[in-house]
């Protein structure tokens, strides 16, 4: 086998790594923008494609014809009943977001345990999963991007600029009003789904976080959270055993 892309297609940007025969990541990075982009990440040794995508259909047949032109063999993983130990609670586990899924196996896989698995991307996810891999079911919100969307768009009134610092304090102007509460807004969910979880679980699982605003909802949760799991790539790690198992 020579070397693997595999692409996270999400709703903002595509998170991308390629991996050598033996699993060792040669590189890895984030597109912004056109499907297209993917066209210079297809080096002559890259002989598969896995891929995970939560994207409109028509992006996903843009990236599905780049790679039929190209000839290189692709996977496209989709959310299953039942993987590696994991079983889904939806009742039609197909409309379950792949991402979520994989996030799942991934995280089940490493722990063999009860886990409460986030992504913190376009959307915020939470997903529960108990000690036997039985998938507890989740919460899907708007991510920071989109919180401040629909302030804008919806109000006359609150205007606002950039982040100047990350906390989530009470703020003192529109600016500081805004941006700490978004991440109140995201803390404040984790923390109620963790309480959540504590109902249905138990309170011993493991905490994995991923997605672009994963690393700062981490830091500020304190030491409460030094225990979770960070990882950039909990998504793809789940694209192996999904696409073997399929
Ligand atoms: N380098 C970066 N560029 C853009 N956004 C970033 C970056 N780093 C972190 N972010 C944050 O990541 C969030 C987007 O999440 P993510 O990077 O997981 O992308 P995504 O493609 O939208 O993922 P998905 O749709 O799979 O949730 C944005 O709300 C933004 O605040
Ligand atoms: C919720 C998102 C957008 C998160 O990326 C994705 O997982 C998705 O499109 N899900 C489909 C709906 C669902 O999971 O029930
Ligand atoms: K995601």
């Amino acid at each position: 086998m020579g070397q693997v892309l595999e692409l996270d297609v999400g709703n903002t940007a595509i998170k991308w790594r390629c991996l050598a025969t033996d699993g060792a990541v040669l590189g890895s990075g984030r597109l912004v923008g056109d499907v297209q982009g993917v066209d210079e990440l297809l080096l002559p040794d890259i002989n598969l494609v896995r891929i995970a995508s939560v994207a409109h259909s028509d992006r996903e047949e843009q990236l599905k014809s780049l790679l039929v032109s190209s000839g290189v063999k692709y996977l496209v993983a989709t959310s299953q009943v039942e993987c590696a130990g994991l079983r889904s609670a939806y009742e039609d586990a197909s409309k379950l977001g792949v991402d979520r899924w994989l996030a799942m196996v991934a995280a089940f896989k490493e722990c063999r345990g009860a886990c409460v698995v986030i992504d913190a991307g376009t959307a915020l996810t939470i997903d529960v999963v108990d000690a036997h891999g039985q998938h507890q079911g989740g919460y899907i919100l708007p991510g920071i991007e989109l919180l401040l969307k629909v302030l804008n768009d919806g109000t006359g009134k609150v205007r606002f600029g950039q982040e100047r610092a990350r906390t989530i304090a009470p703020g003192i102007n529109t600016d500081t009003c805004v941006h700490n509460g978004k991440w109140l807004s995201l803390l404040g969910a984790v923390w109620l789904a963790l309480k959540e979880a504590d109902l249905i679980i138990g309170g011993r699982y493991d905490v994995f976080i991923t997605g672009g605003d994963g690393l700062a909802l981490k830091e500020l949760g304190g030491a409460a959270a030094e225990s979770w799991h960070f990882s950039e790539s909990l998504v793809l790690d789940g694209l192996a055993p999904v696409l073997t198992k399929a």
